[in-house]
């Protein structure tokens, strides 16, 4: 339900996270202050800016670095790790690649998704089965990049740290455990603010729903226009990613702070940016909480054009429900409020594949 937006709203989000795991957050005040802005960003815009994350500025640059001097190898080495259905479509594709709409998109990426064993989901689960391909090059990337996905995810739900905690439950394990409550976990307390916003408890997108979050990350890079004789005019209209709404729950947008290219399309059509304020994360809302909270939200569409001179690079990571979750609108006192049903159940995992197999050519 977007509205005339002009802007994207700002919101500090240091309170919630501070109480997040107490069971009375829901009475907090400065917990609920928090939740009445998310709300409120949720129901006008579908995106806002993210402050008081916790995640160090430190990290946002590293990952975008890392990126941005993988996009700079030959393209000989890039496409040592190239995107494969074998792969479940996880790896490099190269810039025209990805299609939106119909339209090749402008820009270059490396696709990482939640690893999937055979047979894990089934049927269901085949197009994204496969592991991660991690460049040699630049060093450490693998190791970079996993500690940010740990970071936005939460390592609770990690079995390869749950369980051990559970069977050695010495010391180092506990330090251990400490150590990643206090650090990690970013988009499953946004969640946590989100289900308050929507009239429910805290926990609603735990266990079944989201509990065990399917994670996507793309690392993106936009070349700029390109120079003919001095000028920058060649490719002055080329859409570095086209108009298209984010598949899941929420959208952690870590993007380039000296360009301005992202574009949010509010209710009468006009596109407004959503300029680089460092230090935060743009976020907005994807289509299976669009469904949740019955069209309360909106997943918004926008769109990238870098017409900078400069190659831009953002690192976008998605937090979505359960791979094979069914997905229908929360019967909570607000979503109610919004009238009777709106959607039919979606099956987030369906949803996911329709759009991996029409997102690319010839591959
Ligand atoms: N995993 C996510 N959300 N990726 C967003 C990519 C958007 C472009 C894609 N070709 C499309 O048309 O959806
Ligand atoms: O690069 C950006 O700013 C946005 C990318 C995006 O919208 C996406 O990958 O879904
Ligand atoms: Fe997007």
């Amino acid at each position: 339900m977007a509205t005339d937006f002009s802007s994207i709203p700002l919101i500090d989000v240091s309170a919630l996270l501070a109480k997040c795991d107490d069971p009375k957050m829901g009475e907090d005040p400065g917990v609920l202050e928090v939740v009445r802005q998310l709300d409120k960003a949720c129901t006008e815009a579908g995106f806002f800016y993210l402050k008081g994350h916790g995640v160090s500025d430190a990290l946002l640059k590293e990952v975008k670095d890392i990126t941005r001097r993988f996009f700079e190898l030959p393209c000989e080495e890039k496409t040592k790790i190239k995107m494969t259905p074998a792969a479940g479509f996880r790896g490099y594709q190269r810039v025209g690649e990805n299609i939106t709409k119909g339209t090749p998109d402008m820009h270059e990426a490396i696709d990482c998704y939640k690893e999937v064993t055979r047979g894990m989901y089934g049927d269901l689960g085949k197009t994204m089965e496969g592991y991660n391909q991690w460049p040699q090059n630049p060093p450490k990337f693998k190791v970079i990049m996993e500690e940010y996905i740990s970071i936005c995810t939460g390592m609770l739900s990690h079995p390869f740290i749950s369980i051990p905690i559970i069977l050695f439950p010495g010391l180092e394990f506990f330090i251990l455990m400490m150590i990643l409550l206090v650090r990690a976990e970013l988009a499953r307390k946004i969640m946590r603010g989100i289900a308050l916003a929507l009239g429910g408890s805290p926990d609603e997108f735990e266990g079944q729903r989201a509990g065990d979050p399917f994670w996507v990350m793309r690392l993106i890079g936009y070349p700029g226009l390109t120079t003919t004789n001095g000028t920058h005019e060649a490719m002055k209209n080329d859409i570095g990613c086209g108009a298209h709404t984010d598949y899941g729950l929420l959208t952690l947008l870590n993007q380039d702070e000296d360009i301005n290219a992202l574009q949010v399309r509010n209710l009468s059509g006009e596109w407004i940016s959503a300029p680089p304020v460092p230090g935060t994360f743009v976020c907005n809302i994807g289509d299976m909480l669009k469904i949740y909270s019955n069209g309360l939200y909106e997943s918004t569409l926008h769109r990238v054009i870098n017409n900078s001179p400069k190659y831009r690079v953002s690192v976008v990571y998605f937090y979505e429900t359960n791979f094979d979750t069914a997905v229908e609108p929360l019967d909570t006192i607000r979503t109610r409020k919004n009238g009777t049903k709106k959607f039919e159940k979606a099956i987030y995992g369906e949803h996911l594949v329709s759009k991996v197999l029409t997102n690319f050519v010839d591959v």
